[in-house]
């Protein structure tokens, strides 16, 4: 459905975007996750057309976005909830956007249900809070009843029940085969949402895949009668330890290795259990080092 393939962009002389490439399937959600400054918005303005790469391509469905004689029946955007008349009413806004579309007004009204605005339909863009303009965002971008969505950061500003809603939304379209790309810079925010979390880092991808298989635990925590002696064992065996409690251990491995080496060491064990890592810790982690 979306195919990047070495997407690339450089501002003054900094590579921003360095060969962004993956496909996303129809039916799923994908997170694409990365810190402030990580190139997040300018892959998505790239894979919509607004930003030209130097190196790379997007193509949505077989085409360059802008290529499809009607892009926003492929594909529906937010990039920039901001970017909206403040004087105009969010009914009005989109009744024209469904207009310039071919898309029946009635439709405006039920988006509007959607994405629970229909009760500020008639108020000022203006007065919108942020929440509101995202919700407004998202309405524009479901007019057509696309079936590839690319947000940016759709939730941001969102309250706990917006959220809720937001997210079953996305899920529902991918239930129906639709395709969901959302960018966000808080892990917790896809958490529940996204099949598969795309982590963006320094504009390299550096981490593909279900967040649940990047949440494996690399840690163990050992509680023990002889820390210098296990510290020592692990430490031989390339395994980096750091002391947590009187006579306990966290080591960068997993539990069956220090559990091997423990008895190999004659060194009796008292605990040893699982330690996870954190969403934001597998995020710096991944995102940090050797990447810039
Ligand atoms: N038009 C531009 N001219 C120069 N530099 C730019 C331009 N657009 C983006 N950048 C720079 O490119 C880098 C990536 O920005 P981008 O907005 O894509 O990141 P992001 O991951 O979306 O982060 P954020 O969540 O803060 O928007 C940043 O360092 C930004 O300052």
């Amino acid at each position: 459905m979306l195919v990047t393939h070495g997407l690339t962009k450089v501002y003054d002389g900094r590579t921003v975007v360095d060969r962004v490439s993956f496909e996303l399937q129809p039916g799923t959600v994908t997170a694409f996750l990365g810190p402030n400054g990580a190139g997040k918005s300018t892959t998505l303005r790239m894979i919509c057309g607004l930003t030209e790469p130097d190196h790379g391509e997007a193509r949505i469905a077989g085409r360059r976005f802008a290529e499809w004689p009607n892009p926003s029946y492929v594909a529906g955007v937010l990039l920039d909830a901001a970017a909206v008349h403040p004087g105009r009413t969010g009914r009005g806004y989109l009744r024209t956007s469904a207009l310039v579309s071919g898309v029946p007004t009635r439709r405006v009204d039920e988006v509007l249900h959607q994405v629970g605005l229909a009760d500020a339909a008639k108020r000022r863009i203006g007065k919108y809070s942020l929440g509101m303009r995202q919700r407004l965002g998202l309405a524009h971008a479901l007019l057509t009843n696309p079936p590839m969505l690319i947000l940016d950061e759709p939730i941001n500003g969102l309250d706990p029940e917006g959220i809720r809603a937001i997210r079953q939304l996305l899920r529902d379209h991918a239930a129906r085969g639709g395709t969901v790309l959302l960018s966000s810079h808080v892990l917790s925010e896809v958490d529940q949402t996204a099949d598969r979390v795309l982590m963006i880092g320094h504009g390299r991808i550096v981490a593909d895949g279900p967040l649940r298989d990047m949440l494996s635990s690399r840690r163990t925590r050992v509680r023990t009668t002889d820390l210098a002696t296990l510290g020592n064992a692990l430490q031989q065996a390339g395994i980096r330890v750091t002391q947590v409690g009187p006579d306990e251990l966290s080591a960068e491995a997993e539990t069956a290795k220090v559990s091997e080496i423990a008895f190999a060491a004659h060194v009796q064990v008292l605990g040893l259990s699982e330690e996870h890592e954190n969403l934001e810790e597998i995020f710096f982690r991944l995102t940090s080092g050797g990447q810039g």
